[in-house]
C-alpha cells in the first residue's frame, strides 16, 4: 500500500511553507523595451493551506508560479520556503529542495513526451534525482498510478497519444506526486479539459491534497473554479496582487474594486434566476510595457480618484487578516 506523509511531524496550520515576498521579474521586449510581468508580488501559503491566485489572462500568475519551481529569472524579491530563500540557496541545497515543489501545467498532453510509455515518464522524476533501484521506482510507479485512477497493469506500456486530456492530467499529476512532494503548484490545470472531466480532475487533487498532506498553489483564471477549492484567494492584476482574503470572504465582500468586478462578470449558470448585472469592465487591460501610474487599476475603476492616479496604495491589512491594496476599499 502507498505510504501516505503521515509520518511527516504535523505542523501549526498557520505555519508558512511558502512567502514570495516583493518578487519582481520583467522581460525583454526586443532591444530597448522591457515589461515587469510581476511588479512586487507579495503572498503566502500556510502548511496544508490552498492558495488560489486569480486574474485577467496576462497578469502574471504563470510567472509567480515559474518563478517558485526555478523556471525563471527573477529580477529581485525572495522566495522563501520552509525557511530557505530560494533564490539565495546554493546548488546543493537547491538539489535537495526541488522534489519537494513541484509543478503541473494546463496543458498536460504537451508536458509529456509522445515517444515514452506512461510508465516510464511517471518514474523519471526518480531517476533524475538518482534513485538507482529499478525495483523500487516501478514498485513507486505503480503505486502512484493506482492512486490517481490509472490502472499500471493496463496503462503504464501505452502511449501519451492512446489517452484523453483528463488521462493526461493525471499522469502529469502522478509525476509530480511520486517525488512526494510538500508543495504543488497548479497551473490552470483544468482549463482545457470539458467541464466534466473538470470536476473529476479537481476531486482527485482534493483527495491527493488529503492523501499526501500537500499544500498547494492553485491559479486559474475562473473564479468559479477557485471558489471551492481555495481557502484563501489572492487576486492579481497587471502584476501586482491588490487583495488576498479567505475564500468566503472574498466570494461574499469583495474589497477591491477589480475582485468586485471580476467576480460580477462571472457568467451565471442557464439555470439561474436572471439577475441585474451588479457592473462591467470599462476598457482594456492596459500593456504592462505602460502600466498607469498610481493605482494600475484606476484606468478602469468605477471609484478613481484623483489620489489613484498619483499614489500606488498599499497592500494594507484589515481585521480578519484580509488584505487589499485600494485607497477606497469597499
Ligand atoms: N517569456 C516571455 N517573454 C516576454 N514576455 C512574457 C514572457 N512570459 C510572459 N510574458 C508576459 O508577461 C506577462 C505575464 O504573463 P503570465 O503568463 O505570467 O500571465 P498569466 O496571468 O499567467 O496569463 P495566462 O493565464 O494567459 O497564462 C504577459 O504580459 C506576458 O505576455
Amino acid at each position: 500500500m502507498l505510504v501516505s506523509i503521515g509520518k511527516r511531524e504535523k505542523r501549526l496550520k498557520n505555519e508558512k511553507l511558502l512567502t514570495v515576498n516583493d518578487l519582481t521579474v520583467e522581460f525583454r521586449i526586443g532591444r530597448r523595451r522591457k515589461i515587469e510581468a510581476v511588479a512586487g508580488a507579495s503572498l503566502d501559503i500556510g502548511v496544508g493551506e490552498t492558495l488560489g491566485l486569480v486574474g485577467e489572462s496576462g497578469c502574471g500568475k504563470s510567472t509567480i508560479a515559474r518563478s517558485i519551481v526555478g523556471l525563471q529569472k527573477v529580477k529581485k524579491g525572495r522566495i522563501i520556503y520552509s525557511g530557505q530563500d530560494l533564490l539565495q540557496c546554493t546548488k546543493q541545497r537547491m538539489k535537495k529542495i526541488r522534489p519537494q515543489v513541484q509543478m503541473i501545467f494546463q496543458d498536460a498532453v504537451a508536458s509529456l513526451n509522445p515517444g515514452r510509455k506512461i510508465g516510464k515518464s511517471i518514474e523519471e522524476p526518480l531517476r533524475v534525482i538518482g534513485w538507482a533501484d529499478r525495483q523500487e521506482r516501478g514498485h513507486r510507479t505503480h503505486e502512484i498510478m493506482k492512486a490517481v485512477g490509472l490502472d499500471p497493469e493496463q496503462m503504464a506500456s501505452r502511449y501519451p497519444h492512446e489517452f484523453s486530456g483528463g488521462q493526461c492530467q493525471r499522469v502529469s499529476l502522478a509525476r509530480a506526486l511520486i517525488l512526494r512532494p510538500r508543495l504543488l503548484i497548479c497551473d490552470e490545470p483544468v482549463s482545457s479539459l470539458d467541464v466534466s472531466i473538470q470536476a473529476q480532475i479537481l476531486n482527485l487533487l482534493e483527495n491527493m491534497k488529503r492523501r499526501f498532506e500537500l499544500t498547494m498553489l492553485f491559479i486559474s483564471h475562473d473564479l468559479s473554479v477557485v471558489k471551492n477549492i481555495s481557502d484563501r484567494v489572492a487576486v492579481m492584476y497587471l502584476g501586482k496582487i491588490c487583495e488576498i482574503a479567505s475564500s468566503e470572504e472574498l466570494y461574499r465582500s469583495p474589497r477591491h474594486p477589480y475582485t468586485a468586478l471580476l467576480l460580477a462578470s462571472v457568467p451565471e449558470p442557464d439555470t439561474a434566476p436572471k439577475k441585474q448585472k451588479k457592473g462591467t469592465f470599462h476598457g482594456e487591460i492596459p500593456s504592462p510595457a505602460e502600466p498607469p501610474p498610481g493605482c494600475r487599476f484606476h484606468t478602469r475603476c468605477p471609484n478613481a480618484k484623483d489620489i489613484c492616479i498619483e499614489v500606488e496604495p498599499e497592500l494594507k491589512r484589515f481585521a480578519g487578516g484580509r488584505q487589499a491594496a485600494c485607497h477606497f476599499p469597499l
